[in-house]
């Protein structure tokens, strides 16, 4: 059934422009089976209905069916074929603007439409309407597109005559027309479109009319008579009768003139086609004007004078409801184009504020840079500074305090204990027979024994003992929290180191220091009292003959200073080189 189905609505599409009688055929069969039939192809046979509709002159009908049928179809194609039938009738129906309107949608799909029947529908209508509302070569340019889209031959004498029909209505009605129009009807009527060929033949009479080729158009029109009614077309059948009253008038064959006229007029008020009624209420008021009939000639004068201001009211209508709707058209575009910038405004604004962002970020990166750069840089100066301000306050040989920095931080160091009453003692070392060693074996060498002496005595001390060079050969360590027995301990500590200090392994040095020590335990927390007291206990190491510790445990004083310490005759044996200063 469905493959049935397919075919009956393939044959009605292809048959329905013209085989009329068959098509209204196979419109009740498709009716017959509307209960089996799918969405698509409920819809697909409601569009049928509405052109059968539309061709028998039921427009309101038609009209309402193909809304629906564009509004609710889920077929793109049907949808659009809809819509160009709507044109037709609208146009037919005297909507001029809706139809220009619905001109303009159809318009606007077709590039997504791939069937080129429907294609070709819609540019058919557009093709017509454009010609009724005199925008001819619109209409002719919309014709040509449709003769190039490849079809069966019928649709290209569609094509053709439609063009043809332009040409005629956009003159001059010359012979180069006239054959042309001949040749389109001949194409058509072998492609089996007697519409198409008789809508050419209708123009071909009218010029021979109007060339005074009356008996010509009489049989041109009478011959093809009989096969134009069976289309049972209207809107043709008022023209051919239209046609033929007037060349019968011209001819004074005026029954046949009247019966034609009268006959135009039937067929005219029925479609409403306003044309032909009114060339045919002005043939009757010429022919009851001749026959002396002043009543009916009074009668159809007055029908005349209404059906040609509607003809020219009609013509005004579609000239200006073109205009409107390309206006409409034109106000839709430029708002589209307006959109269109707003958007591009908007996505400008978009990017540049985009771009903002991104130049602050790049901003904040090139700051961030500069200042991790600024911070580098400052760290940089301050470790050299650093750097400059340890070297300024070391010694230059040894690497440790000079003398200035010594006292700086021994004070500092005693000023804490103070405070704290703790006890901190400190310690002077001479080296023994320095000058000796540098006479012997250079100034270089006596370096070497600064430094390594100075390097021994470090490996004894803590990170908060005060160790610096206070000038020559003399070193002093102020020793914080440390006790006067400790400061022993720790300065008999260093003289070993110093004395088992290797200076070089080839010719072997032995050196050796003196060292004294006075602590704030006997002596009070002031350096320079200190310094006096060590160096007393100093030279008194030196005195009793070197590589020795001596301790000033004296704490009286002189009226001119410190008082000098006095010292036992016997050391003590357990420690050879320690002397302790004994009591008074
Ligand atoms: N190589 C070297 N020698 C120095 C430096 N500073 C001072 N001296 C020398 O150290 C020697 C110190 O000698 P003195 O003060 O006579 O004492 P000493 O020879 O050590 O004898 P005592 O201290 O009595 O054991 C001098 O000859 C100075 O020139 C230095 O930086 N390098």
């Amino acid at each position: 059934v469905p493959s049935d189905t397919a075919q009956l609505f393939a044959r009605a599409d292809a048959i329905k422009m013209v085989d009329n009688a068959s098509y209204q055929k196979l419109i009740e069969q498709l009716e017959r089976r509307s209960a089996v039939l799918s969405d698509t192809d409920q819809w697909h046979l409601r569009y049928l209905e509405a052109w059968q509709a539309a061709y028998v002159g039921q427009n309101d009908k038609a009209r309402l069916q193909l809304e629906a049928v564009i509004k609710q179809s889920p077929d793109a194609d049907l949808r659009e074929q809809a819509r160009g039938t709507l044109v037709n009738i609208l146009g037919i129906s005297h909507r001029y603007e809706e139809a220009f309107t619905t001109l303009d949608q159809a318009l606007e799909e077709l590039p997504g439409i791939v069937n080129n029947s429907t294609r070709q529908h819609v540019l058919a209508e557009a093709s017509q309407l454009l010609t009724e509302a005199g925008q001819y070569d619109l209409a002719i340019n919309y014709a040509d597109q449709l003769i190039l889209i490849p079809s069966a031959l019928n649709y290209r004498c569609v094509g053709v005559s439609i063009k043809l029909d332009a040409e005629f209505y956009k003159g001059p009605h010359d012979d180069a027309l006239v054959s042309q129009l001949q040749r389109g009807a001949n194409d058509c009527l072998a492609a089996d479109h007697t519409l198409s060929a008789d809508v050419l033949r209708s123009d071909i009479a009218s010029i021979e009319i109007e060339q005074g080729k009356n008996s010509k158009a009489i049989t041109l029109l009478r011959d093809t008579y009989q096969d134009m009614s069976k289309l049972q077309y209207q809107w043709l059948e008022a023209r051919y009768n239209v046609l033929l009253a007037e060349a019968y008038w011209k001819q004074n064959s005026t029954s046949q003139a009247e019966k034609y006229a009268l006959s135009t007029v039937d067929a005219a008020l029925q479609g409403n086609f306003v044309e032909p009624l009114s060339s045919a209420y002005q043939l009757l008021y010429q022919i009851a004007q001749q026959k002396g009939n002043l009543r009916d000639a009074v009668m159809y004068h007055e029908k005349f004078r209404i059906a040609d201001d509607n003809r020219l009211d009609n013509i005004h209508e579609k000239a200006l409801a073109y205009q409107v709707a390309k206006q409409q058209v034109e106000a839709n575009k430029a708002e589209i184009i307006a959109l269109n910038k707003q958007n591009k405004i908007l996505e400008l604004q978009q990017a540049l504020e985009h771009k903002e962002v991104e130049s602050s970020r790049l901003y904040i990166a090139l700051l961030l840079t500069v200042l991790a750069s600024i911070a580098f840089w400052l760290y940089r100066l301050n470790r050299s500074h650093l750097r400059f301000m340890r070297m300024a306050r070391l010694d230059g040989l040894t690497g440790i305090l000079n003398h200035q920095h010594f006292v700086e931080e021994a004070e500092r160091s005693l000023r804490h204990a103070a405070k704290s009453m703790r006890c901190a003692s400190l310690i002077l070392i001479d080296l023994d027979h320095f000058k000796s060693i540098n006479d012997k074996h250079g100034h270089t060498v006596g370096d070497q024994v600064l430094r390594r002496a100075v390097a021994a005595c470090q490996r004894h001390l803590h990170s908060f003992d005060v160790f610096g060079r206070l000038g020559g050969e003399e070193f002093g360590i102020l020793l914080s929290e440390c006790s006067a027995e400790s400061a022993i301990e720790r300065a008999e500590q260093l003289r070993i180191a110093i004395h088992a200090t290797p200076i070089d392994d080839f010719s072997p040095i032995t050196i050796s220091a003196s060292l004294g020590i006075a602590s704030t335990f006997h002596h009070s927390h002031d350096l320079r009292c200190l310094l006096v007291a060590a160096d007393e206990a100093l030279y008194q190491a030196k005195r009793d003959g070197r590589n020795r510790v001596v301790i000033n445990i004296a704490s009286y004083t002189t009226a001119n200073g410190y008082a000098p310490t006095h010292y036992p005759a016997n050391a003590p044996s357990d420690r050879e080189s320690l002397k302790y200063v004994a009591e008074k």
